[in-house]
């Protein structure tokens, strides 16, 4: 059973020491606060939010995370931080859940609290990343069988799918899209991207998911996709004529409709099989299991 009061006794300075380690990362390379929030879902989609995501190769390896995740040094250097302060008491599970709330904040996004007492995982599978994550190139229908398999419903995916709202995404995976391989795409957006995402070569070459306001965590993904302008082949599939369209366009016309169901998302991916009590340990170091 998480609580949010978890630390209040054993390490009162927790949460400070996460915001103001986030907010300095994020106001030097504003991608960060997008690499944060990304890392948590992948690593609450992977066994449960258990930080298995940041232990040295393994899940790191598998096809979605590999050449793509950032944001290690910034948990490592808050876990430092608070190993001075508070010696084996902050999970590195619970800095990197309270380190995407932060990441939403410091963006100008919706805040909430955060249910802490997660412990951290001792393994780590890539198989398992690349069996429960999903990918670009997914339908709508993949897209909901992937999050029903972690109790996400179809409104959270539509939300959590926000998240979109900042950050980059590689060439490679989005390629297919702009070049043919959808219909459902604006044609001046397509042109527009081209120019750094040609045919052949440029697969690491970065587009912001969100083409109106890449560094602020707003709405616009959802205006984005009213004018066919998703940048992924998932994205634009939660608006193509199709049972989540009014909860796209309920979303774009309502900002305060997308925070509280945001947050409410994020809270429930948050809660996703977590080791509490005696299970797993509180790592010493995010990158390594205890010795
Ligand atoms: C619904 C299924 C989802 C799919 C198929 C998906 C797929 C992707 C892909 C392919 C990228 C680009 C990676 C790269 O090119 O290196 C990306 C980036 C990103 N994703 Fe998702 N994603 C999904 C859901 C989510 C969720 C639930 C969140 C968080 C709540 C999220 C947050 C992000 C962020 C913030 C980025 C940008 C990261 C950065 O700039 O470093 N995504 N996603
Ligand atoms: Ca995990
Ligand atoms: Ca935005």
């Amino acid at each position: 059973q998480l609580s949010s009061t978890f630390y209040d006794t054993s390490c009162p300075r927790a949460l400070v020491a996460i915001k103001s380690g986030v907010a300095a990362a994020v106001s030097s390379d504003p991608r960060m606060g997008a690499s944060l929030l990304r890392l948590h879902f992948h690593d609450c989609f992977v066994q449960g939010c258990d930080a298995s995501v940041l232990l040295t190769g393994m899940e790191q390896n598998a096809g979605p995370n590999v050449g793509s995740l950032r944001g290690f040094g910034v948990i490592d250097n808050i876990k430092t931080q608070l190993e001075s302060v508070c010696k084996q008491t902050v999970s590195c599970a619970d800095i990197l859940t309270v380190a995407a709330r932060d990441s939403v904040v410091a963006l100008g996004g919706p805040s909430w609290t955060v249910p802490l007492g997660r412990r951290d995982s001792t393994t780590a599978s890539a198989s398992l990343a690349n069996s429960d994550l999903p990918g670009p190139s997914s339908s709508r229908s993949q897209l909901e069988a992937a999050l029903l398999k972690k109790n996400l419903n179809t409104v959270d995916m539509v939300a959590l799918s926000g998240a979109h709202t900042i950050g980059k995404a590689q060439c490679s995976n989005f390629r297919t899209r702009i070049y043919g391989g959808d219909t459902n795409i604006n044609t001046a957006f397509a042109t527009s991207l081209k120019a750094n995402c040609p045919q052949s070569g440029g697969n690491t070459n970065l587009a912001n998911l969100d083409t109106m306001t890449p560094n602020a965590f707003d709405n616009a993904y959802y205006t984005n996709l009213l004018s066919q302008k998703g940048l992924l082949h998932s994205d634009q599939v939660l608006f193509n004529n199709e049972t989540t369209d009014n909860t796209v366009r309920n979303f774009a016309s309502n900002a305060a409709a997308f925070s509280s169901a945001f947050t409410t998302a994020m809270i429930k991916m948050g809660n996703i099989a977590p080791l509490t009590g005696t299970q797993g340990q509180i790592r010493l170091s995010c990158s390594k299991v205890n010795s």
